[in-house]
């Protein structure tokens, strides 16, 4: 197992209630013909330096997977590797090796990402992106006071117009009485869906709010299993499903695959991860079938890559990748570094 460790800086930090995203720390993992990314995010994942430590201490990959259940970065850096080796080897998309139909798996929707801002700010985001295609915007909320979010998502709402779907992502930062009064205050805007609301361990402040809007939870689901996601299914209409925070994309697609089939609604998502845990989001999603927008255009928050990027965002759309595995080219294969 070789390890590689990087830094990049976002363009711009990507404000939230949660606070600001100003650069991403992690490390490129190859396992055989594989490769993955361990890229931690303080408060949704192990820190940098559990991860470096879960990393160079891992002899046996296949072994470790049933050991980092606390390491979901960590984790999702080795399955990862393990999947896009084996999907290689198979000479299949990464999609098909996770079990997705290969008819279905041509494109997968994303929604554009707007950070916290002042009303014209975002109002401004929100046009550009429908004007480059995309049909879904997600704004964060929750930084600022409820009335001042109220008026930025009425700004927002005059500067698209009423085709696009607009989501609101709260990242836990209003109380219950907030989220109550937020929430009767977006319905006159159309509201697609409003994400995380309460903090991450309210589940029963989530189970009681109106769902007048639909209800979607992210940050409540970081660092459990499966099985654990599974028994809070009723809470939500939708789940964000973070590879990364998840512990991977093996992950993402047992346990989506499973609300799926209980009828609850799924998206996956990046937590503004380099190009090898992106492509690897896009094909889960590609795998699960997922025709809602995906939160997988944040390639171009990003100041700097690991590698050029093989599935950019046009019109809203990512195709995935047909090539063997992830479909990713970079120093790790065709004689780099230390190939
Ligand atoms: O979902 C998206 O649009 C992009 C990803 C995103 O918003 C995000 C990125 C990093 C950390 C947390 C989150 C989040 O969804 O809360
Ligand atoms: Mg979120």
């Amino acid at each position: 197992m070789n390890c590689e460790e990087f830094s990049l800086p976002l363009k711009t930090p990507l404000s939230t209630a949660g606070g600001d995203i100003r650069e991403r720390r992690g490390f490129a993992v190859r396992i055989g013909g594989g490769v993955g990314e361990a890229t931690p995010l303080p408060g949704w994942t192990e820190s940098v330096e559990e991860c470096r430590e879960a990393l160079s201490g891992i002899e046996d990959p296949d072994a470790a997977l049933a050991t980092l259940d606390d390491r979901p970065a960590a984790r999702h850096a080795v399955s990862l590797a393990l999947a896009d080796g084996a999907a290689r080897e198979r000479a299949v998309p990464l999609s098909r090796h996770l079990g997705g139909d290969e008819d279905l798996t041509g494109t997968v929707a994303v929604n554009a990402t707007v950070g916290d801002g002042s009303p014209e700010g975002s109002a401004a985001a929100a046009r550009e992106a429908v004007e480059s295609g995309f049909r879904t915007v997600k704004c964060k909320v929750g930084a600022r006071s409820v009335e001042s979010d109220l008026k930025r998502i009425r700004a927002v709402r005059e500067a698209v117009g009423p085709g696009p779907a607009i989501r609101v992502d709260a990242n836990g930062g209003w109380s219950r009485e907030e989220a109550e009064h937020a929430l009767d205050g977006l319905a006159e805007f159309d509201i697609a869906l409003v994400e995380q609301p309460l903090s991450a361990d309210d589940i029963a402040g989530h189970r009681e709010l109106p769902r007048r809007i639909p209800l979607a939870l992210d940050e409540s689901l970081a660092g459990h299993t499966p099985d654990e996601i599974e028994g809070v299914a009723d809470v939500a209409d939708v789940f964000v499903l973070k590879p990364m925070a998840l512990g991977g994309v093996d992950r993402v697609v047992e346990v989506g695959s499973r609300l799926r089939a209980e009828g609850v609604g799924v998206v996956v998502t990046t937590t503004i991860d380099a190009v090898i845990a992106r492509t690897g989001a896009i094909h889960a999603a590609a795998a699960l079938g997922i025709e809602r927008a995906c939160g997988l255009a944040t390639a171009d928050l990003l100041a700097a890559d690991l590698a050029p990027d093989p599935a950019p965002v046009r019109a809203g759309t990512v195709a995935v990748p047909r090539g063997p595995g992830l479909g990713t080219d970079g120093p790790w294969t065709g004689g780099g570094a230390d190939a």
